[in-house]
This record gives C-alpha cells, structure tokens and sequence, in this order.
C-alpha cells in the first residue's frame, strides 16, 4: 500500500472506530478525541468540538510532531498530550480519550490508589491494559496534562484524569480501541461489585413463589 493509501485507510478506520464508539454511548456531545501516528512524523487528530459520532475523513487534523497544523480542521485541544505521549512512548501509535462514563465516575473518586487506580480482577483487564495509573487534576488542555503524561508515557498503556476521563495508548487504531472497550468494561464490572450488600430471597420466599406457581 502507498504511503498515501496508507493515510486514506488510517481516516476511514478512524471515523468507523470513533462512530462505532458513539453509536454504543461511550461518547457523548463533543467530548473524546482519537489520534494515530502516521508516516513522517505526522499525526492524525480529530478537530476540537467535534463529535466522534459524525467525524468527516476530510476535516480531520494533520499535524506534524511539533503541532503545526497541515491539513484539515482545528485539531483538538487535548492533541498536545497527544504529541507528548507519541513523542515519549514510541510502541503507541494510536490514542483513544474519552469521558466514557463508569471510568469517568471512576476518576471523580476521592482516595484512589494514584499508582493504580484498578486493582486486577479479571484476566482480560491484565492482559489488555494491566495497570491505570491517575494523573491529578488540570483544566482540559492544559500543558500540565500533557506533562505529566508525557513523564509516566512508558509506565502504563492507560491513565485515568482525574474528574475528567481517561487516555488509552494502543500499538494501532484497533488496539487503542479494544483496549479503551475493555479499560471501561472493567470500570463498570468494579462499579457493580462494588453494590451495597444483596438481600437475597429467603428460603422461605422462594418456597412461596414456586409453590404458587406462575
Ligand atoms: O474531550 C475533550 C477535552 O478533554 C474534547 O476536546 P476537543 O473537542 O478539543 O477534542
């Protein structure tokens, strides 16, 4: 495939992936922005107040690895964390960030374990992303957001925002977005073992229904 087809194919997987990912509610409104790193040192990013659900393959933002911008819209204004990650951690080529909810509600939490905000209970959640560290808060676009994640880029593939949403790094589109489905799948598993205690049916409640019948 030509460099140039290559780039064709890496838009159309974006706006499938980040459509997919909205149309199952892990979007909502403007928020969440996707990235994958292209030939030459160039990026692509999804434009600033955009909706994942109905991105156009031409408005995307070419950037080159300083954030000049090349082709298409205004990028998003999370792409300087983006850059910094890309920059630091060359096995990521594709970012995924969303304030998907259960991992959202996640880092709105007060007392999480800052080193791994997700204790390992599934092997999936090892296998897939294996550790969610959490970076303090900073306003949406901040330079220190993209400090800080450009300092911990190597630690983790995922890190959670505080009382923002998180950023999961894959070594493609497809695997940014698998990972990002698992990361959150795991976040609402926790959500719900984490249910008050059950009051189950007695014995004697479940006697009396099955001896009533339907
Ligand atoms: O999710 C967002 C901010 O964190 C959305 O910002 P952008 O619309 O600039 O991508």
């Amino acid at each position: 495939m030509t460099a140039l087809a290559h780039e064709k194919q890496q838009k159309i997987d974006l706006v499938n992936l980040a459509r997919s990912l909205f149309e199952r509610g892990y979007s909502v409104g403007g928020a969440g922005n996707i990235s994958v790193r292209l030939d030459n040192n160039r990026f692509l990013v999804t434009p600033t107040g955009s909706s994942l659900g109905r991105l156009q393959a031409d408005d995307l933002s070419v950037l080159d690895s300083d954030g000049n911008l090349l082709e298409g819209k205004k990028p998003s204004k999370e792409s300087v964390f983006h850059l910094a990650i890309y920059k630091r951690n060359p096995a990521c080529h594709a970012i995924v960030h969303l304030h998907s909810t259960y991992l959202t509600a996640l880092s709105c939490l007060a007392g999480l374990d800052t080193e791994n905000a997700i204790k390992a209970f599934t092997p999936y959640y090892v296998m897939r992303v294996g550790k969610l560290p959490v970076i303090p808060y900073y306003r949406p676009g901040s330079p220190e957001i993209a400090r800080e994640l450009s300092e911990r880029a190597l630690d983790a593939k995922a890190f959670l925002l505080a009382n923002h949403g998180v950023v999961v790094c894959g070594s493609d589109l497809f695997d940014a977005v698998d990972n990002t489905e698992e990361l959150e799948e795991t976040a609402k598993l926790m959500f719900l073992l984490q249910t008050q205690k059950v009051r189950y049916l007695t014995d004697d409640e479940v006697n009396d229904l099955k001896n009533r019948g339907k």
